[in-house]
């Protein structure tokens, strides 16, 4: 069992500025929640009917790209909520891709959408399932048990995602709730995608370069074949690999601790660099977790569904 030190620093938010406009519209629904054409005023993502004027905003959770995100209580229930503003504007004919995924997306391991609220200027709410302990960036160290704990939870999530045709493409420590019920789900699907069959359009360069793979980050560069390239779904694992990484850690593991990170310097560790590992005092199941998750290629990578049956997670109480 492995204790970790305390992070020293963060940088979470570094993103590039998107290159591709990212598409809005998912090109097809998932029959995994029956989802109800937007109306004038709300349209619901399940079955419970909350109304947004019966909603007391407590205070700001905390904002990002894609809006604000604000903790609510229903005034009749007194249940606690997370309501987040998206920012941009949506027309009811074309909602968000994050509300047609929110819709569609229905596991114990992904934060529930309960409904979303459109009113009449277009303006979107999404009231969700509150995580009561925030992000796990927040974290300041855990044990291999409790890692293990954490792996397995978002590798269910992963899985489900994944067995539906969703990637994710922003797994990070910032995208993964937690509560004290030791839940720890996936959140924000603001740069997700739906793959069809063409999986080209999965490789658009969104989403938060720190954690993304190196296929994703240079798709031409010497050793990255079709096969891999087609493979979208393993760069999730390659950023939930490196987001437990960081977890056990305690800083960004790409980079040596302390360095200074900068977008040059992250993008050569990535694709010029040998993957990081896990510390030698780990494990050997810990660290051969790790490293099915760090593959330079694609193809190596093990997928959300074998890692949930690697002796990491197995041999954990
Ligand atoms: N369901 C929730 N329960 C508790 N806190 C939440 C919840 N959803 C979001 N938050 C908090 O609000 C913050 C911002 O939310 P969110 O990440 O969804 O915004 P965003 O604009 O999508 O971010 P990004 O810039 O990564 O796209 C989170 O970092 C987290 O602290």
């Amino acid at each position: 069992m492995v204790m970790v030190r305390v992070r020293d620093h963060r940088f979470l938010n570094l993103k590039l500025s998107p290159i591709q406009a990212p598409t809005i519209i998912p090109p097809y629904r998932l029959p995994i929640v029956a989802a109800t054409k937007a109306s004038a005023t709300v349209s619901s993502c399940a079955s419970n009917t909350f109304s947004i004027a019966n909603l007391d905003r407590i205070n700001v959770l905390g904002s990002g790209n894609g809006g604000t995100v604000f903790k609510v209580k229903d005034k009749t229930t007194s249940e606690i909520y997370a309501l987040k503003k998206v920012k941009e504007n949506i027309d009811s004919t074309s909602p968000g891709r994050e509300i047609e995924i929110l819709r569609m997306v229905n596991s114990p391991y992904v934060v529930k959408c309960h409904d979303i609220f459109q009113n009449p200027s277009g303006e979107v709410s999404i009231l969700m399932e509150y995580m009561n302990l925030g992000t796990l960036e927040s974290l300041s160290g855990v044990s291999e048990n409790q890692l293990a704990l954490m792996a397995r939870q978002v590798l269910e999530g992963l899985n489900y995602l994944h067995e539906h045709k969703i990637v994710h493409r922003d797994i990070k420590p910032a995208n993964l709730l937690r509560s004290s019920k030791e839940e720890v789900k996936i959140a924000d699907f603001g740069v997700s995608k739906i793959v069809v069959k063409s999986f080209n359009k999965c490789n658009s360069f969104v989403g938060t370069y720190a954690y993304m793979s190196p296929e994703r980050l240079d798709s031409e560069a010497d050793g990255v074949t079709e096969e891999d390239k087609s493979n979208v779904y393993a760069g999730d694992i390659w950023s939930f690999g490196l987001t437990m990484l960081e977890i056990l850690v305690g800083y960004y593991p790409m980079l040596p601790q302390g360095q200074k990170p900068d977008q040059a310097a992250i993008i050569c560790a990535v694709c010029f660099g040998e993957p990081p590992k896990a510390p030698e005092e780990c494990s050997t199941e810990l660290k051969s977790f790790i490293d099915c998750c760090l593959r330079k290629k694609a193809r190596e990578r093990w997928t959300a569904s074998q890692l949930l049956n690697h002796p990491f997670l197995l041999h954990q109480e």
